[in-house]
């Protein structure tokens, strides 16, 4: 079972990661130079193609929603607790993480119509430094919280050696100082920074922004209950997503 374990966490975490990195082509389209992406936000077929556009890349985005907030909770967890064992809990949440993005990049309906297009020059350079800064911020992030928990791996490595899951610590490194969710501010460089914005873009965009705040809300509940007093002293020092926002 130990090694079942190991194996299926591992197999999570590159599949991830693979869905990861396909996302960057994904939002960046054309300023990644990765010319054979079979589909992009911007570009490629959809099985719904009869289906109203807004619509369908609505539905794909709530759906991403959902999987990725409900599977998250602690009720979610314990009334899984009996069929998914505590140290793949993480690998399964990421697996199906892979396959709510996997919806998203095969279903997704382009809407090419432009919002704005800067010329190629510096301004075009500076976002898609931005794009890519955005991406580099999600990644380095991962990393400063713990890569290899957030995504499964160390749990079924833990368990493969028979040893128990660490419990929870309470992190605040480096860019944690700043902001209480440099992750999810990457992403919103990442998704907004770009000198071709379109409709579906802008859309994929926004949705996706409401559905950060909608998140913290869930996350910041979740560690005040885990935390307590500390995690509320950090709130009241630490700003939500821009260093010089207001704190709480
Ligand atoms: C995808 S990460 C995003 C972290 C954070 N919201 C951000 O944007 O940087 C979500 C996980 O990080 C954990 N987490 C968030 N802030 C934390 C902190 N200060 N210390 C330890 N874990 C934290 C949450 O409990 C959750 O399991």
């Amino acid at each position: 079972m130990g090694l079942l374990a190991l194996v299926y966490s591992v197999v999570a975490y590159a599949l991830f990661f693979a869905a990861f990195l396909y996302l960057i082509v994904f939002v960046g389209g054309g300023v990644t130079g990765f010319a054979g992406a079979p589909k992009t936000l911007d570009w490629g077929p959809s099985p719904l193609s009869d289906a109203p556009a807004a619509l369908v890349n609505i539905c794909l985005l709530a759906l991403f929603g959902l999987q990725h907030s409900i599977m998250a909770r602690d009720s979610f967890k314990r009334a899984t607790g009996k069929i998914i064992p505590k140290t793949v809990e993480r690998s399964t949440y990421v697996l199906a993480t892979v396959g709510a993005l996997a919806l998203l990049y095969v279903f997704w309906r382009p809407m090419p119509q432009v919002v704005w297009s800067v010329p190629p020059g510096v301004w075009s350079g500076v976002l898609t430094a931005l794009f890519y800064a955005g991406f580099g911020l999600v990644l380095v992030t991962t990393f400063l919280i713990n890569h290899f928990e957030l995504f499964g791996l160390q749990q079924g490595w833990l368990r493969y050696r028979n040893k128990e899951l660490p419990t929870p610590v309470f992190r605040t490194p480096s860019l944690y100082r700043y902001v209480r969710h440099p992750l999810y501010l990457g992403f919103i460089i990442a998704f907004w920074a770009t000198p071709h914005m379109t409709v579906g873009h802008l859309l994929f965009a926004a949705v996706w922004t409401i559905y950060i705040f909608i998140a913290i809300g869930y996350e910041e509940r979740d560690l005040i209950a885990v935390f307590g007093e500390k995690y509320r002293d950090y709130m009241a020092k630490t700003p939500m997503i821009l260093p010089f926002g207001r704190r709480r």
